[in-house]
């Protein structure tokens, strides 16, 4: 089993995430992390924060050598920017005299949609800088340091994922357009959006343009697709073992998403039977699938096509035409409180998505095939393969062969 934790605050010194019961041998360095740290930060419509902050980078435990050791994976990520809030978020007490003005002001005025005013009521704050320094996102790139980890394992299995983003407020990628594979990451990666349709991607920084210009903000949806899982992980005999609910709590346990959709989602409640599912045929010495509209997963197990499950985000609570809120220190009327904030932070979402289905995927992995190495896991793996009778044997579902 994979067990991971995250810990830190916005503007702290540092974050720190572990991720403790992966085998030994999976490939480590500070740089495949880095890679995904950089690529969380990007995307039209990120803050000002995004192009001054750096995340500075440590492993502390759990990797020799650029391999793990089967022992809990530690890494830090500093906050560049912490000597400018070391009074304001110091451990220990620090006179609040000197707190009253600039960034160690009171935030009475809570912003509508974000944590503020029920972290406060809940916590017993009398103002939203306790609250917001742990609900802010900044709390992702820890979890998208462990995601990397765990993608690293996936990978030694021949699993690769790719994030893209498919809907930024209502311009939406046209329904049947192509899906991006892992040989595409680099062109996600650079387009302004981590949208795989250039013409959709012009209309989403037009889309982000005008919130920007009109002092709002936008949300999204992101789909997440995992090639060359095998058929099997979770179960269908009990709720929590479910593939499907695994990633739904996941997904759902980021910052600002809202629902989630396994394949059609939504739209499959609006088929006839007839037209909702996948069906079966035997092709090539094998039995295949005519269709994904499950989006890999029957019976809360994967089936061994492409998993493809979305997240959407709802648009960002901080707005610079602020909301309309109450000052909880006078009980007057007032605006939402509003220093800077992205516009839209769709893209940066669907990279931590990645992560979370790597966790979840990682973690599914090691519960059927289990292993102290990565050498011992792929050898239970390819033996479960190889003992599937040719009489249900499905067909493989790797870039290649979409
Ligand atoms: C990558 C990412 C970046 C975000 N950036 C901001 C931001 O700049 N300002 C903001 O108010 N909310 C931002 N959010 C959303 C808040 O963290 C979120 O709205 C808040 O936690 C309340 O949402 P909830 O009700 O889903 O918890 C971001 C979320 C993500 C995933
Ligand atoms: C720092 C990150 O995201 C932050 C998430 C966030 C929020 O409220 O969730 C608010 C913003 O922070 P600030 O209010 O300090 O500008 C974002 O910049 C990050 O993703 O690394």
């Amino acid at each position: 089993m994979l067990r991971w934790l995250t810990a830190g605050e916005s503007h702290g010194p540092e974050l720190i995430a572990i991720v403790e019961g992966l085998p030994a041998g999976v490939p480590v360095t500070l740089e495949s992390i880095r890679l995904d740290l950089a690529r969380r930060k990007l995307g039209y419509g990120r803050g000002a924060r995004m192009k001054f902050e750096e995340d500075v980078l440590d492993i502390s435990g759990g990797v020799r050598h650029g391999v793990t050791l089967g022992g809990p994976v530690a890494v830090r990520i500093g906050n560049s920017e912490w000597p400018k809030w070391v009074e304001v978020m110091s451990a220990e007490p620090v006179d609040p005299a000197k707190l009253a003005r600039g960034r160690g002001a009171a935030l009475t005025r809570p912003r509508p949609g974000h944590a503020d005013l029920v972290g406060m009521q809940k916590y017993g704050f009398d103002e939203a800088r306790p609250v917001l320094e742990r609900a802010s996102a900044r709390e992702t790139a820890a979890r998208v340091a462990l995601g990397a980890v765990a993608r690293g394992f996936l990978a030694e299995l021949g699993i690769t994922l790719v994030s893209h983003t498919l809907s930024i407020g209502p311009v939406r990628v046209p329904e049947n357009a192509p899906l991006p594979v892992s040989s595409d990451v680099d062109t996600l990666d650079a387009d302004p959006l981590r949208c795989f349709d250039p013409e959709t991607s012009a209309l989403m920084v037009a889309e982000v343009d005008a919130a920007h210009k009109d002092g709002d903000t936008l949300g999204g949806i992101v789909e997440v697709l995992a090639y060359n899982l095998p058929p099997g992980l979770g179960s269908f005999v009990h709720w929590d073992r479910r593939l499907d609910s695994q990633l739904a709590a996941a997904l759902m346990g980021i910052q600002a998403i809202k629902g989630v959709e396994v394949g059609d989602g939504f739209l499959t409640t609006t088929r006839r039977g007839s037209a909702a599912h996948d069906e079966l045929v035997f092709d090539d010495g094998a039995i295949q699938r005519t269709s994904d509209r499950a989006g890999g997963t029957e019976g809360g197990m994967s089936t061994g096509t492409v998993l493809r499950v979305r997240a959407g985000m709802k648009p960002i609570a901080t707005i610079p035409h602020a909301l309309r809120t109450v000052d909880v220190a006078t009980g007057e009327a007032a605006s939402a409180h509003h220093q800077r904030s992205d516009v839209c932070a769709v893209p940066a979402a669907g990279v931590v998505a990645e992560a979370m289905v790597a966790l979840v995927l990682a973690n599914s992995v090691l519960e059927k095939f289990g292993g102290d190495s990565v050498a011992e896991t792929r050898r239970n793996l390819e033996s479960y393969l190889a003992n599937i009778p040719q009489n249900l044997t499905t067909g493989a579902s790797s870039d290649a062969t979409l």
